[in-house]
């Protein structure tokens, strides 16, 4: 008998699930998604904005720092369990918000939202699903789900959200910041990117006025009146956002390309606003925080809570990776506010690090997907058992049993030339 069969059975008697023999890391499980990925979902998920330097620098910066492990600690019983938006997560990792899940598996948002039910972790639900809100939740119960939202330029849309987000239980909004305009990706643009038939930004469709906003998403239906007219809209706009020539209004049927980019979103009229909308129920939480400068208004604004990310490098290439900008928005914001991140993490030993460094909890985007791609809802609780069990090794070996115990003291940085130096 090998030695990984004997592994598996070693798992199976603890009452764990066994091994995919397959798929023991998310380096593999990327790769099984990629086989299964059309080319242009997987270009779509994978890329970058332009040369894809910051979406690259997300996962090495984790690269940089070696952890400082402690021995003769009856590590026996570890719990890596932490409080988020009110409920226990069996470990300080969520699942980020990702758009058009159904382009990785047919049951999309559905399947992540029962896989993180049974894995007992939050999820970020995208405004721009493929599955209603109403349905990600009832398939979440009454685990932690959070609603991301692109705060339109025509309000109306987005205050309507927010109020099925309510009544859907959703725990708190995660106004992402980082897009008032959107990123240059060359293979979306190359690919010239359309939702595939029969697929939906189902959120909008429920919310639209008319069978004309319900058939301009893309992948319109043919079979109505406006369609080749939307058709044309829509990739026209998609043009003008990426080309930046000229920036339109967005009005008519909400998409991607047109409303998620808003030019105008700034602190002193928007946060208050969204804060007024949300209140008492819902949080509201600034995500794609990159700067301690803007951590500070974060705090001054009274959000309840940030995430610093650079949007999977798909925003500003050339911004600093997350694990890079986390120090200074932690010393900021600390103790003042949750400081959340996501960008590039891969191991259980990232969660560590990002940890150690002053995040209170982390989000996984891509790696997610890519389960989702290989095997719908099995495939997002392996990815999130991958990286929760790699977490636990890592809490042990390093001689933790408190996710509250791991501080820099367990951290070094090592430089090119290999000078190492104390935090
Ligand atoms: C395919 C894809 C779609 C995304 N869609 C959204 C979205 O709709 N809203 C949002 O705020 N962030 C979106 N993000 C960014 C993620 O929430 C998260 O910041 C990022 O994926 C984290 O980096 P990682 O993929 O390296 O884990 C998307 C990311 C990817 C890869
Ligand atoms: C405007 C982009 C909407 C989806 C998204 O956030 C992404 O693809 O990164």
């Amino acid at each position: 008998m090998g030695t990984s069969q004997l592994f598996t059975m070693s798992a199976q008697s603890k009452g764990e699930k066994p091994h995919d023999l397959n798929c023991l890391t998310i380096k593999e499980l990327e790769k099984h998604a990629e086989l299964r990925m059309d080319k242009q979902t997987r270009d779509y998920y994978n890329e970058g904005a332009d040369s894809g330097s910051t979406l690259l620098e997300n996962s090495t910066a984790y690269g940089k720092y070696r952890i400082r492990p402690r021995v003769l600690r009856d590590i026996s019983l570890i719990d890596t369990s932490v409080s988020v938006f009110g409920k226990k997560n069996v470990v300080p990792i969520g699942v980020a918000p990702t758009a058009m899940q159904c382009l990785a598996h047919p049951d999309g948002e559905l399947a992540t939202a029962r896989a993180c039910k049974e894995a007992e972790v939050a999820m970020g639900m995208s405004s721009f699903s493929t599955s209603t809100l109403e349905d990600v939740a009832k398939a979440i119960g009454d685990h932690s789900h959070v609603l991301q939202l692109y705060l339109f330029e025509e309000r109306e849309h987005s205050k309507k959200l927010i109020k099925r987000a309510k009544k859907a239980d959703y725990k708190a909004v995660f106004l992402t910041v980082d897009t008032p305009m959107l990123g240059r990706r060359n293979l979306e643009i190359r690919n010239q990117f359309k939702l595939p038939k029969p697929y939906k930004i189902a959120n909008f469709v429920a919310d639209s006025d008319s069978a004309a906003s319900e058939t301009a998403m893309e992948g319109a239906s043919s079979s109505a009146p406006n369609a080749a007219e939307n058709e044309q809209k829509n990739s026209a706009s998609t043009q003008g956002y990426h080309d930046g020539k000229q920036r339109r209004g967005p009005t008519g049927p909400v998409t991607v390309h047109t409303h998620a980019p808003n030019p105008t979103l700034c602190w002193e009229r928007d946060i208050g606003w969204l804060k007024e909308q949300c209140a008492p129920e819902m949080e509201v939480w600034v995500k794609g925080i990159a700067t301690a400068e803007d951590a500070h208004l974060a705090v001054h604004h009274r959000v309840d809570g940030i995430v610093v990310s650079n949007h999977g490098g798909r925003q500003l290439n050339g911004a600093l990776a997350t694990l890079d900008a986390l120090p200074e928005i932690v010393e900021a914001a600390k103790g003042k506010i949750p400081v959340h991140i996501d960008g590039g993490i891969r191991h259980g030993t990232d969660v560590f690090k990002a940890l150690a460094l002053g995040a209170d909890f982390v989000w996984v985007g891509r790696p997610v997907l890519w389960g989702l791609a290989y095997k719908g809802q099995e495939g997002v609780e392996l990815c999130l058992r991958l990286l929760s069990d790699e977490f636990k090794l890592c809490m042990g070996l390093a001689g933790t049993v408190k996710v509250n115990d791991i501080t820099k003291d367990y951290l070094v940085k090592i430089d090119k030339s290999g000078f190492i130096s104390r935090l």
